[in-house]
C-alpha cells in the first residue's frame, strides 16, 4: 500500500498581503507542483493533519489531538465555509485503530474548521469536498504542548492504519508552521477581551472577526515593512527541519521542546507538529522520497514558506 504526501505552510494572508512578484510567482509555482503531483496521485483519500486558531478548538475545551467525523469550514478570512466530505465510517475506525495504538485522541461529531486545514484542500482540490477528506486537528497554538514523540507516535498510529485501507489511495496533508508568530493571543499575555475568546470564542459577529482578521493584515503589512514587534522567521530552523523530515529517519525531532522551538521560531512555530504527524504517517507504508521542496522565508505572509511533496519508494 502506498502513501502521498503535500506538507505545506499556510497564511491567511495570501488573499490580502503581497510579497515582490518574484516570491509570489515562486510560491504559485510550488502549489502548481503540489497540484499535479496531486492530480497524477488521484487520492480517493485525504487525511488532513492541521491546526486551529482559535476558530473552532478554545479553551473550554482544548485537546491535543481530535479525529473529526463530521466537519465544517468556518469561512474565516474568505475561506469556504460548509462541510466537508468526510467519510464517517473510516474515522470511526481510525479512531478506534488510534485508541487501540495506546493514544488518547478526542473525536468529534461536528469538527469547526478555519484557514489552516481549509486552505490547503482549497489550493489543491479547487474546494473543500472534492476528495473524502478525514480532518485530524492537531493543537499547534494553545499551550500545554505534548511531547513531540507523541505527535510522532500519532502520525504512527494513523499511518498504520491507513496502510491497510487497500483499495484506497491516501494523501496525506500537514499544514502549518514554519517558524512563524503571528498576532495570536496568548493565555498568560492575554486581556480581558482576548480571554473571553480564546475561552469560547465561537461564532464571532461579522464586524468582530473583521477587526481580528484586520488586525493580522496589518501586522504582516508592518512585517514587511521592518515595523512590527513580532519574533522574526528562522530560515536556518526551518530549513533544517525540512532537511530531517525529508531523511525518513524522524526521530531526532522527539528532542525538540515546546519551549525551545518558541525561542527558535515563534510562538506558531509549534503548527509543524501537523508536518511531523503526515510524515511520520507517509513513513508507515515504507521508505518514501521527497518529490519536490520549496522554501522561502515570507514576511508578508507572516510565514517561514515551505511545501513538500513525498511518496512511497
Ligand atoms: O489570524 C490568525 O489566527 C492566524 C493567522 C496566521 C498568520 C500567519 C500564518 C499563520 O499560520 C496563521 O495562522
Ligand atoms: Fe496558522
Amino acid at each position: 500500500m502506498s502513501l502521498a504526501l503535500v506538507c505545506m505552510s499556510h497564511s491567511p494572508l495570501l488573499e490580502f498581503n503581497d510579497p515582490p512578484a518574484d516570491v509570489k510567482a515562486e510560491v504559485e509555482d510550488a502549489f502548481a507542483t503540489a497540484r499535479s503531483f496531486v492530480h497524477d496521485y488521484d487520492p480517493t483519500l485525504v487525511v488532513s493533519f492541521a491546526p486551529d486558531h482559535y476558530n473552532g478548538f478554545f479553551y473550554d475545551l482544548m485537546p491535543p489531538f481530535c479525529i473529526g467525523y463530521e466537519a465544517l469550514g468556518v469561512g474565516d478570512y474568505g475561506t469556504t465555509a460548509g462541510p466537508l466530505d468526510v467519510p464517517t465510517p473510516i474515522a470511526e475506525q481510525l479512531a478506534a485503530w488510534v485508541a487501540d495504538h495506546d493514544l488518547d485522541v478526542a473525536i468529534s461529531r461536528k469538527m469547526e474548521i478555519d484557514h489552516g486545514a481549509i486552505q490547503p484542500l482549497e489550493i489543491l482540490f479547487g474546494g473543500i469536498d472534492e476528495v473524502p477528506t478525514i480532518p485530524v486537528f492537531v493543537n499547534g497554538v494553545a499551550k500545554p504542548f505534548v511531547k513531540m514523540s507523541r505527535v510522532r507516535r500519532l502520525g504512527e498510529a494513523i499511518g498504520s492504519f491507513l496502510a491497510t485501507l487497500h483499495g484506497e489511495r491516501v494523501l496525506v496533508v500537514g499544514s502549518g508552521g514554519l517558524s512563524h508568530d503571528p498576532p495570536v493571543p496568548q493565555w498568560a499575555t492575554a486581556d480581558d477581551a482576548q480571554r473571553a475568546l480564546l475561552l469560547d470564542g465561537r461564532h464571532p459577529t461579522a464586524a468582530a472577526r473583521d477587526a481580528r482578521q484586520q488586525r493580522v493584515i496589518d501586522t504582516g503589512k508592518a512585517f514587511a515593512a521592518g515595523t512590527a514587534t513580532i519574533q522574526d522567521l528562522n530560515p536556518v530552523w526551518d530549513r533544517a527541519l525540512m532537511r530531517t523530515l525529508a531523511t525518513g529517519d524522524l526521530s531526532p525531532i522527539d528532542a525538540m521542546t515546546p519551549e525551545q522551538m518558541a525561542l527558535d521560531a515563534g510562538n506558531s512555530a509549534h503548527e509543524v507538529r501537523t508536518w511531523v504527524a503526515a510524515f511520520a504517517a507517509l513513513g508507515q507504508a515504507g521508505p518514501y522520497d521527497v518529490l519536490s521542496s520549496c522554501y522561502r522565508p515570507i514576511r508578508e505572509y507572516i510565514a517561514g514558506f515551505g511545501v513538500m511533496t513525498a511518496r512511497t519508494s
